[in-house]
C-alpha cells in the first residue's frame, strides 16, 4: 500500500480510505483519486513517488471548472477581481492560512493560481536553469489529479509557490467550491487538465503592451529599472513563445489587447485596441454579437449618446476564422470618457447574459478604479464574466433537469 504523506486528498463530507491503486468500479457517491507523493525539500526536484489512491464519498455537486491562462502580469487579478464581483462577493485568501497563499475564496467561486504546481521552487530553477514558464519546472501530474478531484467533489490539500521566498510551503486546503478557476501560466497546457475545462480563456496582450503595462507596475509601484524590466521580459521570450502562447489555440474566448490603430505610430500603449474572440459551438457559450449575428459591423458611437475625445471610438463584430475554428470577434479601440454613458453601447450588445438593463455598465461603474475600466479591457473581461455565470447556471441547471428527462422517456 502506498502512503500518501504530504499531498493527499481530504473528503467532503466524508471519510477516506487510502488503498492501492486497483481498477475498481467507481459507484455515484463514491470517488476514487490517484494522488502523487511529492518531495517538498526546498530547491527539490519535487519528482512525483508512485501514486496512492484515496477512495471517499463526496457531495452529489460537481464543481465548474475554468481555466484562465495569461503570462505574468497581464491582468489575471484584475480579471479574477471582475469575475468573482459578478458572482457576488469578495474574494479573500483562505482564512487563518498561510498569508501568503495566492488562493482567492468567496461565496461561489475559488481562484486557485498554478503556481503552486511549480516543483522546482526558485532556487530549484536557477540550478537547474530553467525559467518558471518551462513544463519541467511544473508538476503536470499533480496539477491534473487535484483538479480532477476538486472537480468531482474531493477536497485536496494543494502545494503553496511562495512567491515572497520563492519556496515551496507547506500545502493548503482546497474543498469543492461551485466554480474552481484555475489562473497562470499553464491551465491548457496539458491535455488532461484541459479537458476538465468546462470554459476556457487566454489574455493575449501584445509585446508593446506588456512592456507598457510592466513599466507602469514594475517601475513605477516596484521601483525596477527600465534596464532590468526590458531583460526579465527578454529571458521569458522563448519560453513564453514556446509554452505559453500556444495555448491560445485551444481558448474558447481570448481577449486579445493590442496598440490602437486609431492614432499613428502610437506607442506610448495607453490607448487601446481589444478584440474579443469567441469561438463558434461551445457547449453552454453563445457569443456576443453588435447590432446584427453573424454580419460584419463596423460602428462608431461616438455623438450625441456618447462622449467621445481623441482619438474617438470604433466598434469592430464579424465573423472570423481563429486557428482554423469559426469564431465571433467583437473589436473595440479607443476609450470611454465617462462610464455612465456606457449604457448607450451596451445596449447595442445583444447575448451579453446580464440579468437585468444595464448589468455591464453596472459592474463597469462599480469597479471604475481598476486597470481597464475605460477601455475594451474592462468591458471584455466584465462580459466574460457574465458569460461564465450564465454557462454555470446552465451546467447546474441541466445537471438538476437531467433525472427529469430521463423520468420522461
Ligand atoms: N486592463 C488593463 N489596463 C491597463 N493596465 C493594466 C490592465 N490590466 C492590468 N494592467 C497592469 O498590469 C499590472 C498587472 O495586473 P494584474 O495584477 O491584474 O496581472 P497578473 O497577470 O495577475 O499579474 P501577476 O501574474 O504578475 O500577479 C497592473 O498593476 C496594471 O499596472
Ligand atoms: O511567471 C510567474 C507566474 O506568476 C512567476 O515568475 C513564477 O511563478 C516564478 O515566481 P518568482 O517570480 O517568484 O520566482
Amino acid at each position: 500500500m502506498a502512503v500518501c504523506s504530504a499531498y493527499t486528498t481530504q473528503s467532503l463530507n466524508s471519510t477516506c480510505s487510502i488503498s492501492t491503486p486497483a481498477k475498481t468500479h467507481l459507484g455515484f457517491h463514491q470517488k476514487q483519486v490517484v494522488f502523487y507523493r511529492r518531495s517538498s525539500k526546498r530547491g527539490g526536484s519535487g519528482s512525483s513517488s508512485g501514486p496512492c489512491v484515496i477512495t471517499c464519498s463526496a457531495g452529489d455537486s460537481q464543481t465548474v471548472v475554468i481555466g484562465l491562462a495569461a503570462d505574468s502580469g497581464c491582468g489575471k487579478s484584475t480579471f479574477m477581481r471582475r469575475l468573482t464581483s459578478v458572482f457576488g462577493g469578495a474574494a479573500e485568501p483562505p482564512k487563518g492560512g498561510n498569508p501568503d497563499s495566492n488562493t482567492l475564496i468567496s461565496d461561489m467561486t475559488t481562484v486557485i493560481c498554478l503556481d503552486d504546481y511549480h516543483s522546482l521552487d526558485r532556487t530549484g530553477r536557477k540550478e537547474k536553469g530553467v525559467t518558471a514558464l518551462d513544463p519541467r519546472a511544473n508538476d503536470f501530474d499533480l496539477m491534473y489529479e487535484q483538479v480532477k478531484a476538486i472537480k468531482s467533489g474531493v477536497a485536496v490539500d494543494k502545494p503553496i509557490y511562495n512567491h515572497v521566498t520563492g519556496l515551496l510551503d507547506p500545502p493548503e486546503l482546497i474543498k469543492p467550491p461551485k466554480i474552481l478557476v484555475i489562473e497562470g501560466l499553464h491551465p491548457m497546457f496539458d491535455e488532461r487538465v484541459r479537458d476538465l475545462l468546462d470554459f476556457s480563456i487566454y489574455l493575449d496582450i501584445s509585446n508593446e503592451v506588456k512592456f507598457a503595462w510592466k513599466i507602469q507596475r514594475d517601475m513605477a509601484e516596484r521601483g525596477h529599472s527600465l534596464e532590468s524590466i526590458k531583460a526579465s521580459i527578454e529571458a521569458r521570450k522563448p519560453d513564453f513563445d514556446a509554452y505559453i502562447d500556444p495555448q491560445k489555440k485551444y481558448a474558447d474566448a481570448v481577449i486579445e489587447v493590442l496598440p490602437t490603430q486609431l492614432i499613428p505610430d502610437d506607442n506610448e500603449g495607453k490607448v487601446l485596441r481589444v478584440r474579443l474572440i469567441m469561438k463558434e459551438g461551445v457547449k453552454h457559450f453563445s457569443p456576443v454579437y453588435l447590432f446584427d449575428e453573424g454580419s460584419t459591423i463596423s460602428w462608431i458611437p461616438c455623438g450625441r449618446k456618447l462622449t467621445c475625445s481623441y482619438p474617438g471610438i470604433k466598434f469592430h463584430y464579424g465573423p472570423d476564422t481563429y486557428f482554423s475554428n469559426e469564431v465571433s470577434i467583437l473589436e473595440m479601440d479607443g476609450q470611454f470618457d465617462r462610464l455612465d454613458e456606457l449604457i448607450y453601447v451596451e445596449s447595442h450588445l445583444s447575448n451579453i447574459s446580464t440579468k437585468f438593463y444595464g448589468e455591464v455598465t453596472q459592474q463597469m461603474l462599480k469597479h471604475a478604479d481598476f486597470p481597464g475600466s475605460n477601455n475594451g479591457t474592462g468591458l471584455f473581461q466584465t462580459i466574460v464574466g457574465l458569460k461564465i455565470r450564465d454557462l454555470y447556471e446552465q451546467i447546474t441547471s441541466s445537471k438538476t433537469a437531467a433525472p427529469l428527462e430521463a423520468t420522461k422517456a
